[in-house]
C-alpha cells in the first residue's frame, strides 16, 4: 500500500481544530501557545514508535487471555513529586510488586504500564472553583496551572507544557534505569518489601518471595536462565487531554512513515472527552499507538461501535482497549450488554476495568474518597461478567501511590474517615496506598486463578 504524503498526514493531525474540543484550558495568550508548540516540535520524542508497537502486541495478548495488563499510578502527577527519586521509585516498586503477585499467583505474563511520565493534565467536573466568594479557574493539572488558590497560579500558563515535557523525560529516564538496571531483578523480590513486614499483606508477600527465591534456586541448579529474570519492560501512559501538547508530540516514524504520539507508549481518551465526533477522538484516530477509551455507565453499544469505526476500523489487534468504569453497583447490570454488543461486532478489543472512577464518594468530613470494598467489588464484577460471557478480562487500571497515604477507606488496616486527614496528599482523586495496592493485587491474582478453572 502506498504511504500517505507527509503533508497530508500533518494536515490530518490538525483537523481536530475544526471540531468541538472539551476540557481545554482557556489559555490567555494564543501566540504563547503556538510558541510552546513549536518548541515541543523541535524536541526529541520521549518514546520510540517501535516500543509502542511492541506494547500493542502485548495488549493484543491480554485481549486473547495470554497476558494481563496492570496499569497504575497517580491520578495527577505533580512537578514537586517529579523531582523526588524516592517517590518515583516507590511507585515503580509498588507496580513491580503488584505485577509479581499477579504473575506468580496466576502464572500469566503481566504487562506493566505506569500512569506515569506525563499524567499532568486533568479534566474537572467544574471549570471554576469558588472559595469565600472568590471564583478562579479549577486546577487542571501541573501541565496547565498551579494548585494554590491564587489568580497567578490558577491562570493557565502554556509554559507549563514545556515543564511537563521535561519532567516526563526525567521520570521516564528513571523508570528505564530502575527497570533495566538491576533494581527489577527477580532475585530482589524480598528487598522490594523491606521495612513492610508487620501486616498480613506484607507477610503474604514475604511468603511468596520465599517461594520465588526457591523457584529461582531450582532454575539456577537446573541450568535455566533468562534475561527476563533480570529486567522488566514498563511502559508509560497518560490521558491524552491537552490537544496542543499531544499534537506537538506526534511525529512521523521513519520505519513505517506513519504518525505516532511520542509523548507516551499508551494514550487514553477519558470518559469526559470520548465524543466520537469530537477533537480528542479525531486526533488519536490518526496515530498508530495502542490507545484506550474510558467507558462510563452511560455508554451505549452504539457509542462503543462508533468509537471502533473511528479508532480501529480495520480491527487491528491490540490497537483499542476499552477501560470500563461503571461503579461497583452498576457493573453487573450494565457491562454484559456492552460486551456482548461489541463482541458480536467481531473486531477485537481488549477489556480493562478502572474500578476507581465510578466509585468516588464524599466522606462525611468532606474528603473526596473511595471505599476499598467498592474497588474490589467492581473488579470482581468485571471478572464475573467476562467469565459469564466467555470473554476475556484483560487488565486493571488503578490510581495508586507507593507511599503510605490515607486517601481510600478500608483495606486490612481499616482506614476510617477520621484517619483520612492524616496523609491526604493527592491533588485530585484518592489513590490506593502501598499496602492497599498489594492487597488488591493478591485478590486480583486469586480472581485470575479462579477464572482459569
Ligand atoms: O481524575 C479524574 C477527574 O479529573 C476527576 O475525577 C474530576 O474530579 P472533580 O469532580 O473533582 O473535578
Ligand atoms: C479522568 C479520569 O478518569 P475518567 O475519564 O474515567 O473520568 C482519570 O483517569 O483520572
Ligand atoms: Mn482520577
Amino acid at each position: 500500500m502506498e504511504s500517505q504524503p507527509v503533508h497530508e498526514i500533518y494536515q490530518s493531525l490538525e483537523r481536530w481544530r475544526e471540531l468541538p474540543a472539551k476540557h481545554q484550558p482557556a489559555w490567555p495568550d494564543a501566540d504563547k501557545v503556538r510558541g510552546v508548540g513549536d518548541y515541543l516540535r523541535s524536541m526529541p520524542p520521549l518514546v520510540f514508535a517501535g516500543e509502542a508497537d511492541t506494547l500493542k502486541e502485548e495488549i493484543a495478548k491480554a485481549g486473547r487471555g495470554e497476558a494481563f495488563i496492570l496499569q497504575g499510578g497517580d491520578c495527577a502527577e505533580t512537578f514537586v513529586d517529579s523531582v523526588s527519586a524516592a517517590r518515583i521509585r516507590a511507585k515503580i516498586q509498588t507496580i513491580l510488586q503488584m505485577a509479581i503477585i499477579l504473575t506468580y499467583g496466576a502464572a500469566l505474563p503481566v504487562v506493566k504500564i505506569g500512569r506515569m511520565a506525563g499524567q499532568y493534565a486533568k479534566p474537572r467536573s467544574n471549570p471554576l472553583e469558588t472559595r469565600d466568594g472568590v471564583e478562579l479557574p479549577s486546577y487542571m493539572g501541573d501541565a496547565v496551572n498551579g494548585h494554590d488558590f491564587t489568580p497567578e497560579q490558577r491562570i493557565p500558563d502554556p509554559q507549563r507544557m514545556v515543564d511537563a515535557y521535561h519532567r516526563s523525560a526525567t521520570t521516564l529516564n528513571l523508570i528505564r534505569a530502575f527497570t533495566g538496571g538491576g533494581f527489577a531483578d527477580m532475585s530482589k523480590v524480598h528487598e522490594w518489601n523491606k521495612g513492610f513486614t508487620e501486616n498480613p499483606a506484607y507477610k503474604k508477600y514475604e511468603k511468596m518471595a520465599e517461594d520465588i527465591d526457591w523457584a529461582l534456586r531450582f532454575m539456577s541448579a537446573a541450568g535455566i536462565d533468562s534475561p527476563n529474570l533480570r529486567t522488566v519492560d514498563m511502559y508509560s501512559s497518560h490521558e491524552a487531554l491537552l490537544l496542543e501538547y499531544e499534537t506537538a508530540m506526534t511525529r512521523i516514524d521513519q520505519r513505517t512513515s506513519k504518525p505516532y504520539n511520542t509523548s507516551a507508549h499508551f494514550l487514553w481518551i477519558g470518559e469526559r472527552t470520548r465524543d466520537v465526533d469530537g477533537a480528542h477522538v479525531d486526533l488519536l484516530s490518526h496515530v498508530r499507538n495502542p490507545i484506550g477509551v474510558k467507558l462510563g455507565p452511560t455508554s451505549t453499544v452504539d457509542d462503543a461501535r462508533r468509537l471502533m469505526d473511528k479508532l480501529n476500523p480495520d480491527g487491528e489487534e491490540g490497537r483499542l482497549t476499552f477501560i470500563t468504569r461503571m461503579g461497583a453497583s452498576k457493573i453487573r447490570s450494565i457491562l454484559p450488554d456492552l460486551v456482548e454488543g461489541i463482541t458480536s461486532d467481531g473486531r477485537p478489543v481488549t477489556w480493562m476495568t478502572d474500578p476507581m472512577h465510578g466509585n468516588t464518594i464524599t466522606a462525611s468530613n468532606g474528603y473526596k474518597t473511595r471505599r476499598m470494598e467498592d474497588v474490589v467489588d467492581e473488579v470482581r464484577g468485571f471478572f464475573d461478567v467476562h467469565i459469564g460471557l466467555g470473554t476475556v478480562p484483560g487488565g486493571v487500571h488503578i490510581e495508586l501511590t507507593g507511599d503510605s497515604v490515607t486517601e481510600v477507606l478500608g483495606g486490612s488496616e481499616e482506614l476510617s474517615e477520621e484517619i483520612l486527614s492524616q496523609r491526604y496528599e493527592t491533588l485530585v482523586d484518592p489513590r490506593l496506598n502501598h499496602r492497599q495496592s498489594l492487597e488488591l493485587a493478591f485478590l486480583v491474582s486469586q480472581m485470575l486463578r479462579d477464572s482459569d478453572k
